[in-house]
């Protein structure tokens, strides 16, 4: 059973010089419990599917439907995270991270919130970090704070948008390696924005390649690679093909089929 459905979604942007088109018939389905990676040219539209997903906004025609519920407005049962982590600078790693469940669990005694966000930030690699102030840590690890922020309250859907965009390509990895193994622990229905390609081949089940502006779904591709992948995955024949596939998508999805390789 898919746990969203995007279905014929077409949504245009009023701007001071008339509509502007981002999405045209939308199809998208995400099985319970799996990780759909989307992917497409710059301004084509992927953040806007975030926000659809998370009830922030109702597309013009067609419908989204979350755990068989019809999306019409914010969800609570969502958790986001971004390219910024956005942790607040006056609270603790510990006080970031038990946020959503002061909004989503104010009845759940304190001491049971603790103890989940502690479980979290160890298995994120964090522990001792508790009582440290964001500025205190990396940006993979603010990264990693905010990924235990956004699943807490075990949301039904995280949304990721670009989350390892500002990191280095060791530290990207590094995430993509912890994603997995908080996957393992704490299944959860993801959707990742990505414009890292490898990523999306890491961590995806599918990938969705979204034509340019205004988006259709372009090419879904499955990925059937084992679920407890390491990077060498991604030097595998099935992966490289994989890869080259996408690179291609891309190259029409930017209207540059048959240009420059
Ligand atoms: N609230 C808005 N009002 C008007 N236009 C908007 C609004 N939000 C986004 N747009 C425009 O809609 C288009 C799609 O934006 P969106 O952020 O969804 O694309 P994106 O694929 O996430 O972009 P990027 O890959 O650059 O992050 C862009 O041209 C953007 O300028």
């Amino acid at each position: 059973m898919n746990l969203i459905d995007i279905k014929g979604v077409t949504h245009a942007y009023r701007t001071p010089s008339g509509p502007l088109p981002v999405l045209d018939n939308l199809e998208i389905g995400v099985p319970e419990g799996t990780f759909a990676a989307v992917v497409g040219p710059s301004g084509c539209g992927k953040s806007t599917l975030t926000r659809l997903i998370a009830g922030l906004m109702t597309p013009d025609r067609g419908e989204v439907w979350l755990h068989g519920e019809r999306v019409r407005s914010p969800r609570k049962t969502v958790g986001m995270a971004f390219q910024n982590p956005v942790l607040l600078e006056w609270r603790t790693i510990l006080d970031n991270v038990l946020l959503p469940l002061e909004i989503v669990a104010p009845r759940m005694p304190r001491a049971q919130r603790v103890t989940r966000a502690e479980e979290l930030l160890a298995l994120v690699g964090l522990s001792g970090f508790e009582g440290k102030k964001p500025s205190e840590l990396s940006g993979g690890m603010r990264q990693r704070a905010s990924l235990c922020r956004a699943i807490v309250h075990k949301p039904e859907v995280l949304i990721m948008d670009e989350p390892f965009g500002a990191l280095d390509n060791f530290t990207r990895e590094d995430l993509w390696q912890t994603m997995r193994d908080l996957r393992a622990k704490e299944p959860f229905t993801c959707v990742l924005i990505t414009h890292d390609l490898r990523e999306s081949v890491f961590l995806g089940d599918q990938v969705i390649v979204l034509s340019g502006r205004p988006a259709r779904t372009q090419r879904v591709l499955r990925v059937d690679l084992p679920a407890d992948r390491t990077i060498d995955v991604l030097y595998t024949p099935a992966a490289v093909e994989m890869l080259h596939t996408l690179r291609d998508e891309i190259r029409i999805a930017q209207g540059r089929a048959g240009g420059a390789h």
